[in-house]
């Protein structure tokens, strides 16, 4: 049996840094990676399983994020650099960790825990379940036309990457509110992710879209790499690193503008939600590819009634769910999913499902009769279509931010 988990100190963060270091193969902390990565650690909750020479075996780290769900949000946790020394592996302590890191988040209020897995086969035992996905979009700019009447033209400022890097966190979380799937971005996270491309001195811009009072509702973050043609003309491929706006609409508008970058043959952008609105509105949908999709949200609901009272359903008759959590008895039971909100019923159950499937369909991106057709849930087709009309969301669910 490995030992409890414990929450480290500050002191042995750069050592838990190391072992985490060590387990995802980026070898060891060198003090200009440990000058970034310190505030990281800093902000969040970290524990770790201590060997009987108290050295460290294993880390998990986790840090308060705002989760975006559909009509709301809820106090959560992200859930990051996970490692277990090679010398420690498959004895435990994984589950202790992740054990420890539930029922601390659970006391400290946070109603559900996101991840970005290694692999897709460690987390669901634990009760995560994917809940969105993501793609590459590959845009051939000489094709690329977007339809008349496609995306308003917007004031568009060419902002300095160290301006940008003090105005784009004041507005990011509230401009990402209405997108189920998003959190808010800790202070650290812009550092980490912006900061280090200006250390490696990579090209990088930041354009950003205007309200009609000039406030910014949008940015397009890119970089480029030169691609010259056989005859020697400059060319260049554009890779987008952040493209968010208020709406659907700035953010065509964005894309716009990075199709508008001269020289430029294609822009390639990672990591974009499956219902980007890019493809549609171009005159040849073909012109934009959404490839390489895959899993990137692992979401697991610590609350499953806080969870299911914070979100909004959509018009159908109310299902009754009744929730199996081996981890967290607590959340098992009846709940009644209607119109008007969720709550705890002693109504029969309709449709059978795993706390790792309701976490899958909580914030609308899978749908309840695809994973009965897999064996994942169960209950009859008209409980079924029911669930799926009130899990329903406006907007496919993305987070956007990767850590
Ligand atoms: C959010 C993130 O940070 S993702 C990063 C995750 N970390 C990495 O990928 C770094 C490299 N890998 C590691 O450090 C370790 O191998 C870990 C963390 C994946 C697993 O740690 P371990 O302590 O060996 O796991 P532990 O012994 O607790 O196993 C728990 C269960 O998970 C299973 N498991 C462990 N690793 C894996 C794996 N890579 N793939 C599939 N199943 C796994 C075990 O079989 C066991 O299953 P069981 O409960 O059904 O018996």
């Amino acid at each position: 049996m490995p030992a409890v988990p414990v929450v480290l100190s500050a002191e042995r963060h750069r050592e838990a840094a190391e072992v985490f270091g060590g387990a995802y193969l980026v070898g060891p902390v060198t003090d200009r990676m440990w000058s970034r990565s310190a505030a990281t650690y800093k902000g969040s909750t970290v524990h770790a399983v201590l060997e009987d020479d108290d050295s460290i075996g294993a880390v998990a780290r986790a840090f308060d994020v705002t989760l975006a769900v559909p009509g709301g949000c809820v106090p959560a946790a992200g859930v990051s650099s996970v490692g277990v020394r090679a010398d420690r592996r498959r004895r435990g302590h994984l589950r202790s960790l992740m054990t420890a890191q539930l029922e601390h988040l659970r006391a400290a209020g946070a109603v559900a825990a996101t991840l970005r897995a290694t692999e897709a086969t460690i987390y669901e035992r634990f009760g995560y379940g994917v809940a969105s996905s993501y793609g590459t979009l590959t845009v051939d700019r000489a094709r690329a036309r977007l339809r008349a009447g496609a995306a308003p033209e917007r004031a568009l400022r060419l902002v300095n990457p160290t301006a940008a890097l003090q105005l784009l966190p004041q507005v990011h979380d509230r401009l990402v509110r209405s997108r189920p799937g998003a959190i808010s971005r800790p202070t650290w996270w812009w550092t980490n992710q912006v900061a280090r491309m200006l250390d490696k001195d990579e090209p990088l811009w930041v354009l950003c879209t205007e309200d009609g009072d000039g406030e910014v509702d949008g940015w397009v973050v890119y970089t480029a790499t030169h691609t010259d043609t056989a005859s020697g003309e400059h060319r260049a491929q554009v890779s987008v690193i952040d493209l968010v706006g208020a709406t659907p609409e700035v953010e065509l508008a964005l894309w716009q503008a990075a199709m508008a970058i001269d020289l430029a043959e294609t822009v390639v952008a990672q990591g974009r939600p499956l219902d980007d609105g890019l493809p549609l509105a171009l005159v040849d949908p073909r012109a934009a590819r959404l490839s390489a999709v895959e899993d990137e949200t692992w979401l697991r609901l610590l609350d499953v009634p806080t969870a299911l009272s914070a979100r909004t359903y959509g018009s159908a008759d109310a299902v009754v769910l009744g929730v199996d959590d081996q981890l967290v008895p607590g959340n098992s039971g009846r709940y009644r999913v209607g119109p008007d909100g969720a709550e705890r019923t002693e109504a029969a159950v309709e449709v059978e499902i795993g706390v790792s499937e309701l976490a899958s369909v909580y914030l609308g991106g899978t749908r309840f009769a695809a994973l009965a057709t897999a064996g994942r849930v169960r209950g009859d087709a008209p409980a079924l279509r029911r669930a799926d009309l009130l899990f329903a969301a406006d907007r496919a669910p993305w987070s956007g931010t990767y850590f």
